[in-house]
């Protein structure tokens, strides 16, 4: 027991000898134990024998389809992770073995650079599983167990999509998560990120319709110096920023049809080329969409690529509007309300049952959102202990800006200066976040310059993700 842990163990399964030579080199010099064979039949021999860590196979060979050994793994619940090589181009046969519970897919020919760091993940993930023999019903590791809660609620259909993340978090295979404005897709595809094993790697978050057309391609694969305009130093691509890790393409339904392909394109190839780059990076990225739309609707209107679609869409969760899941409003009230008083630095403020029950009749359509900016207005409305929501009508819970200002009833704070930063910092904060955090983008939104947007960023002292906290906030 208290031995060296044996180095992981390899079945390599093609039928050309040369590659199987080929792949054995490459994982030997990589430290671990290598078995091969050349057919389904072998394969299958060695595999009633021995366990390994990784199973490495070839779609097609003599006597079969590399998916059989998949769905026998699976049906034995075995636990060795699979690793499929794919025809160049036969993008089905990939899509195929995800769905079939592959860890992940390589295509021929394959680059030794991409087959050690795939081979990699598979062996690091096939080892932070539970010991084989120890019981099914393990606790979870504290991370995944954590960032789970993080999606509040009790209900059944939001166990349904807790239990949906966890099962599909370690695999490769693309994540759609669907679902109406402001139902937690995001925080689905944050979850989806830190129960997997590339939780140490970076999340990076972009909202497809908030870049302008004309940056959509620097701002994906990058751009080196002097490629375009203005350009004076070589910029990273969110697909070079999540390397290693999970990219959420946000609202991936406002994508246009041209950087549609260019997606496509980096997606099966596993490679991008910076605008001006002559070279293409290899890049190791999960990828995680949304959309509120209906992208069948979408791909039958010739506005979505079909092919594309059943790339992103492997996986499918759906999340439920919180009027199918409405027992989980008070849990939810909580929550959000503990992470206002948070913010604001101000002890959780309590929501009477009563408040509590009326809540639960409005319609809501701006789902969890909507619940959040309510509990944000009456957080800052609030003078008392219990707190009061204004449910006049057309403001709680439809926040109408166009409704005339002289026929709302009007506030007037103690510290006009402070009630007016709170607005704005609120303002800023879900701009940016709508903007996958691109300033350029949030302040084009908002009618402001970059460096007025800068500006205010730095006097509301508002933290970006990744950044360090501001010195005024501690
Ligand atoms: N189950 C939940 N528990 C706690 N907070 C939640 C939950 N669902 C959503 N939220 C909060 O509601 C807000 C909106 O969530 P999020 O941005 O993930 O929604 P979305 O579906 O991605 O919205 P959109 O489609 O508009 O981009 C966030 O502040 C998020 O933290």
């Amino acid at each position: 027991m208290s031995a060296a842990p044996a180095s992981p163990r390899i079945l390599v399964v093609d039928d050309e000898p040369d590659l199987r030579t080929l792949y054995e080199l490459t994982l030997l010099r990589e430290g671990y134990r290598i078995d091969s064979a050349a057919d389904l039949g072998q394969a299958r021999q060695l595999l009633a024998a021995h366990r390994f860590d990784v199973v490495i196979s070839d779609m097609r060979l003599p006597d079969g389809l590399g998916l059989e050994l998949l769905h026998a793994l699976a049906a034995q619940q075995r636990a060795e992770r699979v690793v499929v090589m794919t025809a160049y181009g036969s993008a089905e046969n990939a899509v195929d073995a995800l769905k079939a519970g592959a860890f992940d897919y390589l295509t021929k020919p394959v680059d030794l650079k991409q087959f050690r760091a795939v081979v990699a993940s598979a062996v690091q993930d096939a080892g932070s599983r539970p010991p084989r023999n120890s019981p099914r019903l393990v606790l979870a590791p504290e991370a995944p167990a954590t960032a789970l809660q993080k999606l509040v609620g009790d209900s059944r259909p939001i166990q349904q999509v807790k239990e949906r993340i966890t099962k599909v978090a370690r695999s490769m295979a693309p994540v759609l998560v669907r679902g109406e404005s402001g139902t937690g897709k995001e925080l689905v595809a944050r979850a989806i990120h830190d129960c997997s094993h590339r939780a140490a790697g970076p999340f990076v978050a972009v909202n497809c319709g908030a870049i302008p057309e004309a940056l959509l391609e620097a701002e994906f694969f990058g751009a080196r110096k002097g490629s375009y305009t203005g350009s004076t130093h070589d910029r990273e691509g969110y697909f070079q920023a999540a390397q290693g890790g999970t990219l959420f393409l946000d609202e991936i339904g406002d994508l246009p049809l041209a950087m549609q392909s260019k997606l496509l394109r980096a997606i099966q190839e596993r490679r991008v080329r910076p605008i001006g780059s002559i070279q293409e990076d290899p890049v190791d990225v999960r990828i995680v969409s949304a959309t509120h739309k209906d992208l069948v609707a979408e791909v039958q209107a010739n506005r979505f690529r079909q092919d594309l679609f059943y790339r992103l869409n492997v996986i499918e969760i759906p999340v439920p509007p919180l009027r199918d899941r409405r027992e989980d409003l008070p849990q939810l009230c909580e929550a959000l309300l503990a992470r206002i008083a948070q913010e604001n630095g101000m002890p959780a403020p309590h929501l009477s049952a009563e408040v509590v029950q009326q809540l639960q009749l409005l319609p809501l359509p701006g789902n969890v959102r909507e619940l959040e900016n309510l509990l944000h207005r009456a957080v800052a409305l609030n003078d008392g202990d219990a707190l009061q929501v204004d449910f006049a009508p057309g403001d709680a819970s439809t926040p109408s800006s166009d409704a005339p200002l002289a026929s709302q009833p009007l506030f007037i704070p103690d510290d006009l200066q402070a009630w007016l930063d709170d607005r704005e910092r609120e303002i800023l904060a879900r701009t940016l976040a709508e903007c996958g955090y691109n300033r350029t983008a949030a302040a084009q939104r908002l009618g402001m310059t970059l460096r007025q947007i800068r500006y205010r960023i730095d006097r509301l002292a508002i933290t970006l993700p990744g950044e360090q906290p501001h010195e005024s906030r501690g």
